[in-house]
């Protein structure tokens, strides 16, 4: 059962990305199908209008709720769930990425100005599984490029997406931390030598070294993920 994405946005052009490569060959593969839905094709103005002014003022527009009820209704069913990007949103990880990936059907609603008019997630939460997500602490323009981040790591993680699984085996067995840095040829580079060990052919020397230095970097740019923090 192939994973079908719907991606609801008033920018659908910020989607084209998704023709490429990975997720390119991932859709031509049959195991995900992505469809972009630009929302003001679900408006009935004249002005193909999305927002309006905040109850209980405020600034900036809030985006009226009833083409987000027309866009979502042409795309659900009860197998759907649906992702809202807001910073407000629980933290976007790569175990929520795990759990997207082995999805039926996923709607993302990209909204923009200050947001969608919340009563678009309480009008689908007693029907379908609703997720506010955040993939960070910092403020963009809208939801779709969180979008695009959230559908990258988790159709990367769909059955038969990655051509060598390899990859995704040595991420599982990852040390809980940062990964150590990686090095190719040529051995020298501008006067910079590749770390002895690593052309050494010793493995379990080269494991270790590898665990050390995951450790100094988790140490140095995520204590937050150190055991025990
Ligand atoms: N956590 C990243 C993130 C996700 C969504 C938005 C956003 C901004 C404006 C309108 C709607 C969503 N901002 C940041």
């Amino acid at each position: 059962m192939p994973l079908r994405i719907d991606v609801i946005t008033i920018f659908p052009d910020y989607f084209a990305p998704l023709q490429l490569s990975l997720m390119g060959k991932a859709q031509q593969s049959g195991l995900v199908t992505i469809a972009i839905h630009d929302l003001r094709e679900f408006t009935s103005d004249r002005h193909r209008s999305v927002d309006d002014t905040p109850y209980g003022g405020g600034a900036g527009m809030v985006m009226t709720p009833e083409p987000w009820g027309q866009a979502i209704d042409a795309v659900v069913t009860d197998q759907s769930t649906l992702i809202v990007p807001t910073p407000a949103g629980k933290l976007f990880s790569q175990p929520v990425a795990a759990e997207l990936a082995h999805s039926t059907h996923l709607i993302f609603a990209c909204g923009r100005y200050e947001g969608i008019d919340q009563r678009v997630v309480e009008y689908y939460r007693p029907r379908i599984d609703v997720r506010e997500l955040s993939i960070g602490d910092y403020v963009l323009a809208g939801g779709d490029v969180a979008t695009l981040a959230m559908i990258e790591a988790s159709v990367r993680l769909v059955p038969g997406v990655l051509g060598n699984p390899e990859s995704l085996v040595e991420e599982s067995h990852q040390l809980p931390g940062v990964e150590y840095p990686s090095y190719t040829k040529p051995p020298t580079w501008r006067g910079l030598d590749v770390p002895e060990v690593l052309l050494s052919g010793h493995h379990d020397q080269i494991a270790r070294w590898r665990a050390e230095q995951s450790t100094i970097r988790t140490t140095h740019n995520r204590p937050d993920l150190l055991p025990g923090s």
